[in-house]
């Protein structure tokens, strides 16, 4: 997978060499770039932001470097891929942007090129997202119901859910079966995790995880999966379509 990102902090996403992420792009599995917004300003402060028309707090970003840096990601993109018509998929995180989910990172992992643009200020002018969806699929995205002060972290905690799921990044693929909001489970909070010591400042560990009974310890992290969704985002419990819910299921 390539993934591109245009920011006007690029140190901001030095995080993405580090770590499972930095060692899929050091063996290959990611090809990522970081981009300097202001590498395609042309005055002598390499402006990237304005007032906004029709008046209101902060500034806006320009179009003008933003469409430049998209015209030339989107080229040097199809360079390396080898496909002169190929363009990525667009994903801009803002506060208005669509809620990011694991499904959409499971959809996203199976594409082979996003670009990603880092808003900062009050965002980016609404027309270079026109003219981008123009030339591809443009998605804003949002971590959650609050704001932060730019996109970079956005695309952090994106990238490192995408990226994750890409074939050979993780050291067990088996990993991503059971956790919170694995499509396997239906999208449930995972259970309590334990290890040794089986008994630690006088609190044990539940006796089924240490009674080598597979089963039994499956229908126990079931049950605490339902219970602790139940708790903590009986909303997910009302998505969960019927038909994944077991008799056992239904009795917790
Ligand atoms: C101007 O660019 C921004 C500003 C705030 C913000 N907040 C996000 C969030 O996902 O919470 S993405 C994002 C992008």
């Amino acid at each position: 997978m390539r993934i591109d990102v245009v920011s006007i902090f690029p140190e901001y996403l030095s995080p993405l060499e580090l770590s499972l992420i930095g060692k899929a792009r050091t063996t290959g599995l990611l090809d990522l770039h970081v981009h300097d917004l202001r590498t395609w300003t042309t005055d002598r402060h390499r402006t990237v932001d304005d007032a906004p028309l029709g008046g209101g707090a902060g500034m806006v970003m320009r179009p003008e470097p933003w469409a430049a840096a998209l015209a030339d990601v989107r080229e040097a993109g199809r360079r390396t891929l080898e496909e002169p018509d190929a363009v990525p998929h667009l994903l801009v995180p803002s506060p208005a942007g669509v809620p990011f989910t694991q499904a959409m990172a499971h959809e996203l992992a199976d594409e082979a090129w996003l670009a990603f643009a880092c808003g900062r200020y009050e965002g980016i002018d609404e027309r270079v997202l026109d003219v981008a969806a123009e030339q591809g699929p443009v998605t804003p995205v949002s971590l959650g119901d609050y704001v932060l002060n730019g996109g970079e972290v956005a695309v952090l905690a994106v990238v490192e859910a995408v990226a994750r799921l890409l074939p050979g990044v993780l050291g067990n693929p088996e990993s991503v079966v059971e956790e919170s909001h694995a499509p396997a489970t239906g999208g449930l909070l995972e259970a309590p995790v334990y290890t040794r010591p089986a008994t630690w400042e006088g609190r044990s560990a539940p006796d089924v995880l240490l009674s080598g009974h597979h089963a039994k310890v499956a229908a126990w992290r079931r049950e605490q999966s339902l219970r602790r969704t139940a708790a903590r985002r009986p909303d997910l419990l009302e998505r969960l379509d019927a038909a994944q819910l077991t008799r056992a299921d239904r009795a917790v």
